[in-house]
């Protein structure tokens, strides 16, 4: 049995994840927490007497194992933080950290020797776009991605857009894309920049998260893209990761390196 804390539970992943735990016969809920947490929620949301609600980080004491995110960039390093001084294996879907935060993580866990996974997408679709971009990008260095999510994504560009760009740039010759003499006449027409590559983000209702990486070279063009268009396609990556947390002694970064 794998005893599994939700931060984040009130929110739009979160409830996947309680409906996940639900149907997983070896998952067992044993606490919960957001920042406007409250008891109503265990008639709500049919919490079990014995799970635990909390809304702040100082009040939580558990046995969990497992500790899954999918709260907000503001909230996750500390989060993680606490997860890894008390033991506890994180499983990490909430975007935002920087390298440097998740290098401070790593270390922690390390040296506390108890690991787990951060994946800024838990999606099939997204791990593989990420893959074949990063292989094109050694063929087509020329490239821009496009990134479209719900109107209520509180961070621009999307986790899984900036690690593509991550990606694509291990591979891809670093120039200027573009004409050198450009002019933007609209301030940020041109969208992000990560490392020369440009990013494009768009936020509208009845979207869910979809990425294009559009790779162009003399007389054609590669367009990748995936969409995920519904959030219940992130749970089978999650449920991967919880079975297999518990037997990590190090913090992996990337769905794809626990598979
Ligand atoms: N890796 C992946 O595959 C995916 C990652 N994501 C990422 O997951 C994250 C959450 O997304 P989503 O569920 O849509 O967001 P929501 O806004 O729907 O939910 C956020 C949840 O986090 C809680 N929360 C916010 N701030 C804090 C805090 N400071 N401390 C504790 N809890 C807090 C909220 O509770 P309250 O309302 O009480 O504040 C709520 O329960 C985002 O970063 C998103 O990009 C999303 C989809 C897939
Ligand atoms: O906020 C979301 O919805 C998503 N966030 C993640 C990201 O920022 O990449 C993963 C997916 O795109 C959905």
């Amino acid at each position: 049995m794998i005893k599994i804390l939700v931060a984040g539970y009130s929110g739009s992943m979160g409830n996947q994840v309680l409906q996940l735990i639900d149907r997983t016969p070896e998952f067992k809920l044993v606490g919960v927490f957001a920042l406007n947490a409250t008891e109503k929620d265990r008639k709500r949301l049919d919490l079990a007497e014995d799970v635990k609600i909390f809304d702040s980080l100082a009040q939580i004491s558990t046995d969990a194992d497992v500790w899954i995110d999918f709260t907000a960039p503001s909230a996750v390093f500390e989060n993680v933080k606490f997860a890894l001084e008390h033991g506890i294996h994180p499983v990490v879907g909430t975007t935002g950290l920087t390298d440097a935060q998740v290098e401070v993580l790593q270390a922690l866990a390390t040296t506390k020797n108890v690991g787990g996974l951060i994946a800024s997408n838990f999606g099939m679709s997204a791990v593989l776009l990420m893959k074949f971009a990063k292989e094109a990008a050694k063929y087509f260095p020329d490239v821009e991605i496009i990134e479209m999510h719900h109107d209520n994504k509180k961070d621009a560009p999307s986790g899984t857009a900036l690690n593509t760009a991550k990606q694509i740039a291990k591979n891809r010759i670093p120039h200027v894309q573009g004409a050198s003499d450009e002019q933007e006449t609209l301030a940020h027409v041109r969208g992000g920049d990560y490392e020369g590559i440009k990013i494009h983000s768009v936020r509208l209702p009845g979207y869910v998260a979809h990425e294009q990486v559009l790779f162009g070279g003399p007389g054609e063009a590669l367009t990748i893209r995936q969409d995920s268009f519904d959030r219940a396609s992130f749970m089978n990556g999650v449920q991967l990761a919880v079975k297999k947390a518990p037997t990590l002694t190090q913090l992996f970064v990337g769905l794809e390196n626990i598979l």
